[in-house]
């Protein structure tokens, strides 16, 4: 994991030759990551990732680069294809779209600080003002409606117990829906998790070099993306909630991007909405692992997010 597709070394050296980055000289499979396909390559020039949509289609990843291309612009620092010799950035290997970006510095960690929270509410709340003026968002593939859809045939395979909570999270989230659709809305990250943003730690401090995998990327009300990130920067597997961390990243983001009154009022319904949205993707992943006799990564395990939507449905009766 996350690797797919395999690629043979002289297959990759051969891509390579229509772009002016210099021989292959290093090839590895990326095992972070579980919807595409990622290879850390290096040329005599530079370090290269090479990614391999496995479920978007050539017109859904141009839909992504144009995102990137307009976060670039802005100044935030997201992977951007490079165009080889011809000026094309969109390719295709074993059948798949297929991009080049340049390695970005930094590297990931799992032990989160206050520090890293406020660069991410920093950098988030930049992304979210700079796509603004972007228009064409995506529907998000997974929002509302696919909650809906895909519900009841995940239910069946949960204890009465997780149906219940199930049942009554999606009728919350029904209630809820008008306070929902009068929030702020524009692009969003919509899989802004710690892995996939990379930091370097200096002298100067803790410094957020890079948000990543834009390809969830979609319309959705501003601050869901915020609730998506507070869940997973600031809570622990377990659920409970690192106050500093938190307070760090809402302070944060509102330092870039004031909350209005309705996203005040609509938070917990927010974080509730995002914990619901893990633990039906996570289910399904595991089911799709199951069938192909394969098992998901340990931090993938969806009954972290029934855990925090469970902890958030009671902390609110
Ligand atoms: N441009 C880049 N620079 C540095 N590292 C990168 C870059 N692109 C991808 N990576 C590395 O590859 C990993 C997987 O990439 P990415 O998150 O895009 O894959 P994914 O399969 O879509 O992941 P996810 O399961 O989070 O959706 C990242 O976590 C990161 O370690
Ligand atoms: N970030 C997602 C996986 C990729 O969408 C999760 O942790 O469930």
């Amino acid at each position: 994991m996350a690797v797919y597709t395999k690629l043979a070394d002289d297959v990759v050296a051969s891509f390579l030759t229509q772009y002016a980055i210099g021989p292959l000289t290093a090839l590895q499979g990326i095992s972070d990551g579980i919807e595409n396909t990622n290879y850390l390559l290096k040329t005599v020039s530079d370090e290269f990732v090479l990614t391999l949509f496995e479920h978007h289609n050539a017109d859904e990843v141009a839909s992504f680069v144009r995102l990137a291309r307009h976060l670039g612009q802005a100044g935030l620092a997201v992977p951007m294809p490079l165009d080889d010799i011809q000026g094309v950035w969109l390719h295709e290997l074993s059948g798949k779209p297929a991009i080049l970006c340049r390695r970005l510095p930094g590297t990931h960690t799992d032990q989160l600080t206050s520090e890293h929270c406020a660069e991410i509410g920093r950098g988030l709340a930049q992304l979210h003002l700079a796509a603004q003026d972007l228009p064409q968002r995506r529907v998000d593939e997974r929002g509302f409606d696919w909650w809906l859809a895909i519900a009841p045939e995940l239910k069946a395979n949960l204890s009465p117990a997780d149906q219940a909570l199930l049942e009554a999270e999606l009728q919350a989230q029904k209630d809820g829906r008008t306070l929902w659709c009068q929030l702020p809305h524009g692009w969003i990250h919509a899989d802004l998790f710690h892995d996939n943003a990379l930091f370097l730690i200096s002298e100067q401090g803790t410094k957020l070099t890079a948000i990543l995998d834009l390809y969830n990327a979609c319309d959705g009300a501003l601050a869901y993306d915020l609730a998506i990130v507070a869940n997973d920067w600031c809570r622990e597997k377990n659920g409970i909630w690192d106050k500093a961390r938190l307070t760090s990243l809402l302070v944060s983001y509102e330092s870039v991007r004031p909350f209005t009154t309705e996203e005040k009022m609509a938070w917990p319904l927010l974080l509730r909405g995002a914990a619901l949205r893990f633990w039906l993707s996570r289910l399904l992943a595991q089911r799709l692992a199951t069938q192909q006799g394969r098992t998901l990564p340990a931090d993938k395990n969806p009954d972290e997010y029934r855990r925090k939507l469970q902890q958030q449905q009671q902390q609110q009766q």
